[in-house]
């Protein structure tokens, strides 16, 4: 699927290492045909080093040439780095931006193009091969720019394609999810350490029930509620500390917390005022 093709990578963070990663090990990409940016040289020394691929300062020589771009900046920088690309960018090169809350409307505005885009979602967890990743697809798309896209993100993880207009709900959702969750690990290890317990076993423990009931969800297909149920005894153990989270307001809580996310995603995408 990648035979022959060049992949592009503007800004060598997190987000970029994971997805080198993943591709690299799927076998379906050489070292050769990947370029990861930066503005940072112990960054693309550290890529360079970490994964044999070619490495630049220079974001628009990287981009020439290229079958895929994957753009991995921060959405407040990324109009002015467009507009550094647009001058060696292939008006047809398949682009795929993972800049939160970023709109393919305002990447092609910014870019005077229109389309052959990907607006895509993953998680930090990627970094382990379990990232979960949603893509919204511009409507011009071929079924091979999709198949790429897909494959980029598979190497990953989970793929979900959903609406864009959907994309800031998944942002405040998955994307963000991660940093929730280990919060939560972090919170039910402290609650271990207060009952008595030493740190690394409450660490160990609260991680590996976090695994474990995630992963029995996904595989069973229940319902949380019946999970959580089962795990609940007549005037037992479970049942007590339900009560202590929900005067917690912890669902309540964890709802707000994607909500404002999400609301944060959507402003990331608006258009600076125009001065
Ligand atoms: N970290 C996360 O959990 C997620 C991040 N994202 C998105 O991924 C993108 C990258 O995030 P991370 O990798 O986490 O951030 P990061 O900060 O690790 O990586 C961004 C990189 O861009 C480099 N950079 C800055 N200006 C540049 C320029 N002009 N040209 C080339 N490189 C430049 C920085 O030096 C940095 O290494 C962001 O748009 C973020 O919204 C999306 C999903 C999850
Ligand atoms: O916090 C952020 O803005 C990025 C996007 C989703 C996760 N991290």
């Amino acid at each position: 699927m990648f035979t022959g093709q060049q992949i592009a990578f503007i800004g060598g963070g997190n987000m970029t290492e994971a997805l080198v990663s993943g591709l690299l090990k799927t076998g379906q990409v050489a070292p050769a045909q990947i370029i990861a940016t930066d503005i940072r040289p112990e960054r693309l020394e550290y890529l360079a080093r970490s994964f044999s691929i070619r490495v630049s300062s220079d974001n628009a020589r990287a981009v020439s040439g290229a079958h895929m771009i994957v753009l991995s900046v921060e959405p407040q920088i990324l109009d002015e780095v467009l507009r550094g690309l647009t001058p060696s960018l292939d008006p047809d090169v398949l682009i795929v931006s993972v800049a939160a809350g970023y709109p393919l409307s305002r990447l092609n505005r910014v870019l005077a193009r229109t389309g052959r885009s990907v607006r895509a979602m993953p998680n930090t967890p990627s970094i382990v091969g379990r990232g979960a990743t949603a893509l919204a697809l511009s409507p011009d798309l071929s079924p091979q720019d999709i198949a790429r896209a897909t494959a980029l993100f598979e190497s990953v993880g989970s793929v979900t394609v959903v609406e864009e207009r959907l994309m800031d709900a998944v942002t405040g959702l998955s994307g963000s999810g991660p940093a929730y969750v280990f919060l939560i690990i972090e919170a039910l290890a402290d609650g271990g350490v207060k009952a008595g317990l030493p740190r690394p076993v409450a660490a160990a423990l609260a991680a590996q029930t976090v695994l474990g009931a995630a992963t029995m969800v996904l595989e069973t297909g229940l319902h949380p509620a019946e999970l959580k149920d089962r795990v609940a005894s007549p005037g037992g153990t479970t049942i007590a500390g339900l009560h202590a989270l929900e005067q917690g307001g912890l669902r309540a809580a964890l709802m707000s917390a994607v909500e404002a996310a999400a609301e944060r995603s959507t402003e990331l995408g608006c258009e600076p005022p125009s001065r």
